[in-house]
């Protein structure tokens, strides 16, 4: 569960406050997508459930803890139970689609036995069972991303957060990857989401958080996009 009590997140030498006084629940097992214009506040509500920064005011509680309020060295511990997909994908260019996801495991120490089942069981489910010898530089975008899907979840968080995962790509293939995330979440995984893709929103229907200027100015239920 992600809960934002009165949240207002104030950058350093910022006047205006990047989210203000926002106050949202996100259930386990939730899918959410969070809207609004460029410079909204989406990134910085994702950045504040990771921990990459903390909350000017108010609490942010992930899964029971106060993060705001976690000494340092539980950091690593919240983030791995929270995997992120970026829009630009951020895979080690030198290392094999295998290579790219095992990487997350040997990070937090997992046995090679684990990581020997749970690379090629993740690769199988983003699509890309055949792929894994291949550098991230010999796959179109689409699969790109899946590898980036991959690397967030061979974990198996609870929960998923993703920063425009389909801002790079062209609508045919948002759609392959939009059925990889509501596939991880019908597994029982939360996904948190901000888009600035209209199509899949509106063919989605899941809950909506909209922000504008750091205001929460919607929480819609099976929602649209709804604005410009
Ligand atoms: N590290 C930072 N230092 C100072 N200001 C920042 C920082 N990161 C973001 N901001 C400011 O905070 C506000 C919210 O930015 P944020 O990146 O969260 O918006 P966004 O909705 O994700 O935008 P986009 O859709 O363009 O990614 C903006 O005014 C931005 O300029």
């Amino acid at each position: 569960m992600i809960t934002f009590e009165h949240v207002t997140k104030t950058y350093p030498g910022q006047k205006r406050p990047a989210l203000h006084d926002v106050s949202a629940t996100i259930d386990d097992g939730e899918f959410v997508f969070l809207v609004g214009p460029s410079g909204s506040g989406k990134s910085t509500f994702l950045r504040l459930v990771l921990r990459e920064y903390r909350a000017t005011e108010g609490s942010v509680v992930v899964n029971g803890r106060d993060v705001g309020k976690l000494r340092n060295w539980r950091i690593p511990k919240l983030r791995r139970n929270v995997g992120i997909v970026f829009q630009d994908f951020r895979l080690l260019p030198g290392k094999t689609v295998s290579e790219n996801v095992a990487f997350t495991l040997q990070v937090i120490g997992r046995p090679s036995r684990d990581i020997r089942t749970l690379v090629p069981e993740t690769l199988e489910l983003v699509g890309l069972a055949d792929k894994g010898d291949r550098l991230p530089e010999e796959l179109s975008g689409g699969e790109q991303q899946r590898v980036a899907i991959a690397r967030a979840f061979v974990n198996r968080p609870g929960i998923l957060l993703a920063d425009e995962p389909t801002g790079n790509l062209d609508p045919v293939t948002s759609v392959g990857i939009m059925k990889v995330f509501d596939r991880i979440h019908r597994d029982g995984t939360t996904v948190l989401m901000a888009t600035h893709d209209a199509t899949i929103v509106d063919q989605m229907r899941r809950r909506v958080l909209e922000l504008h200027s750091g205001e929460l100015v919607r929480d819609q239920a099976q929602g649209v996009y709804g604005y410009q």
